[in-house]
């Protein structure tokens, strides 16, 4: 059966600056948290980097290019805040601006539109050392960054995602401590939580005073949870599990207040964050379009032992090289539950894809494990679209492989194969399938 997508939907690919860039200690860059976590020793897979990365600092031509040959309509990247502003707040580096100036100019000149991501991490270090996420002020730093890049590209970006998965930036880097700054403390990522969200809000009223012509939306990763039975003690489990990965971050978002029962889960181990007046008016400000990140589902029963009381499963099944499940049908249920419960807003797959291991023989890689991967959801989001959603567009993450966080280089999401030791470009088997379903607009 033909899947055919809407004329104008923007088929895309997705990266972000601390992955691909490179060029960490050049032109004036300042460091960022992920200089910093990186270089620790056990913060990262045999202790990599991003140093290097994809070198795509002085590489982003001939990666502008393969992007044309792909013919995607859209390419999402971030900016690295630390490259335009070193110390966060303040002093502009002209280099690192002028390297986004040209990456635009570049995307424009073949016809790509940017899609921009703000933060998408890589806090400078010097405000780490203010105390970061878990500082106030920072929201106001943040305000100041957007607005500059604003001033800077407004007149080209006409699509701008504030922040990349607050619930990574606030958990896995203050709770869970597998990223950077590498915290422990719940009450710090919920303090942070609420800080990314603000920062968001205060970045929004920016963009709206300016007045400029664009978008502006945030990228939400978000975690279909599913009860392993119809027990309520299953059922309170996947509520639970739905508001600690999704709700918590939803709902003040497009409802303007944090979910009472998780207010009240958390609330039992961990500070709730004082909440300003202000502040959830600011954060709930309208917006023109939802990013989603969806890889996988939850799927999950009660055990009085696990945290929150929610137990997790490993159903049979299929499973990418990052041990997640293969769960399309989620990506479905996700975009039906959204507009049902958040509003018919325009959303985007700002991130969908899969790390397979994948064998090089003369240069060719068949990787038939993401392109059948990739297929399914796609084929999901045709469905959600014939059943109402307005779903715009598609990145598939990623463009190339990179830097994949505490994985190092272990784990390759790539559509294009990257050989970090002569930093050589091949085309895998669902690059050439994903240029042929842009150019057919439909998924055979
Ligand atoms: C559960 O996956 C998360 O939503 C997620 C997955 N991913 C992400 N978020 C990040 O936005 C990317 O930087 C990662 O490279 C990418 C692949 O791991």
């Amino acid at each position: 059966m033909v899947h055919k997508f809407p004329d104008d939907f923007v088929w895309g690919t997705a990266t972000a600056a601390y992955q691909i860039e490179g060029a960490a200690n050049e032109d004036g860059r300042g460091e960022s948290i992920w200089d910093r976590f990186s270089h620790i020793p056990g913060n990262v897979w045999n202790n990599q980097n991003g140093d290097v990365a994809c070198d795509h600092y002085h590489r982003y031509k001939e990666d502008v290019q393969i992007l044309k040959e792909m013919g995607v309509k859209g390419y999402r990247f971030s900016i690295s805040w630390p490259r335009v502003i070193p110390d966060g707040t303040g002093k502009i580096n002209q280099k690192g601006v002028d390297f986004y100036n040209n990456l635009i100019d570049e995307l424009l000149r073949q016809g790509i539109q940017p899609f921009v991501t703000l933060y998408h991490w890589d806090l400078p270090q010097a405000l780490q050392d203010r105390g970061g996420w878990t500082n106030r002020d920072t929201t106001d730093y943040f305000a100041e960054y957007a607005q500059q890049m604003f001033k800077q590209y407004g007149d080209r970006v006409k699509h701008w995602i504030t922040h990349n998965e607050p619930w990574c930036t606030s958990f896995l880097g203050h709770a869970i401590g597998v990223h950077a700054p590498g915290l422990k403390d719940f009450s710090a990522a919920l303090l942070a939580a609420h800080n990314v969200l603000l920062s968001h809000g205060k970045a929004v009223e920016v963009f709206r005073q300016m007045g400029l012509d664009g978008k502006i939306g945030i990228t939400l990763n978000l975690t279909p949870s599913y009860p392993a039975s119809n027990s309520a003690d299953d059922l309170q489990a996947a509520t639970i599990s739905d508001g600690f990965s999704n709700r918590w971050f939803l709902d003040p978002v497009f409802k303007g207040q944090y979910p009472d029962d998780m207010v009240k889960v958390f609330g039992t181990f961990a500070k709730i964050p004082e909440i300003q007046e202000s502040d959830m008016k600011l954060i709930s400000s309208n917006i023109d379009f939802l990013g989603i990140n969806y890889y996988s589902r939850s799927l999950v029963k009660h055990n009085p032992d696990a945290q929150f009381g929610v137990e997790t499963l490993k159903p049979e099944g299929q499973y990418t090289d990052m041990d997640w499940e293969v769960y399309p049908q989620g990506l479905y249920d996700l975009l039906l539950r959204i507009k049902k419960d958040y509003g018919d807003i325009d959303l985007y797959i700002t991130e969908n894809g899969a790390a397979f291991k994948d064998v090089v023989e003369n240069d060719q890689i068949d990787d038939i494990d993401r392109l059948n991967y990739l297929k399914k959801h796609f084929e999901k989001a045709a469905e959600a679209i014939r059943d109402g959603v307005k779903l715009k567009g598609y990145f598939v993450w990623s463009l190339m492989d990179n830097f994949e966080w505490a994985f190092g280089y272990s784990k390759r999401f790539g559509l294009i194969y990257v050989d970090y030791e002569t930093q050589r470009r091949l085309w895998k088997k669902s690059a050439r399938w994903y240029k042929d379903v842009i150019a057919n607009n439909s998924v055979d």
